[in-house]
């Protein structure tokens, strides 16, 4: 058994589709408890912190764009497990592989507007809601 703490954020798209309910109702449904959550608007700065790694990308302009375009909904998760659960629910980054009954899957069709982020390791977990909620 190992509670563990994740971070999740709902992105723009998620707001502005109006998607939150039924997100966070899967995420209730599953078993994970929200211990804390909060509606952000990022700016450029912790957008580049947050995406370090992808920076010299391509597409880094494109995905700042998209997550300056509106708020989005950050939380933090504990339950059993719950970072590996939560990558699972969520589907693959690529849309085009995320399956039917993933959030991804069921809801994105385009691999940068993919409607949530969640940590990936209990490190990024850690410096992650260390970003967003100090
Ligand atoms: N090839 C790509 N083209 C366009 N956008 C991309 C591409 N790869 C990733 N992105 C965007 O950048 C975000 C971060 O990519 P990353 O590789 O960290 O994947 P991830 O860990 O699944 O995503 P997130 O960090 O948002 O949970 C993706 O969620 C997506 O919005």
């Amino acid at each position: 058994m190992l509670t563990q703490q994740t971070y999740i954020m709902l992105k723009p798209d998620a707001l502005k589709r109006q998607l939150l309910g039924e997100i966070i109702t899967r995420i209730e449904k599953k078993g994970y408890q929200i211990v804390q959550a909060k509606l952000m608007q990022l700016d450029a700065p912790i957008i580049a912190e947050h995406y370090a790694h992808l920076t010299d990308q391509p597409f880094y302009p494109k995905l700042e764009r998209y997550m300056l375009s509106g708020p989005v909904f950050g939380m933090v998760l504990e339950g059993e497990d719950v970072i590996r659960g939560m990558r699972n629910m969520m589907g693959p980054t690529n849309v085009f592989e995320a399956a039917p009954g993933t959030i991804r899957g069921d809801y994105a069709t385009d691999v940068t507007y993919n409607l949530i982020h969640g940590s990936d390791t209990p490190e990024t977990a850690e410096a992650e809601i260390k970003r967003f909620f100090g």
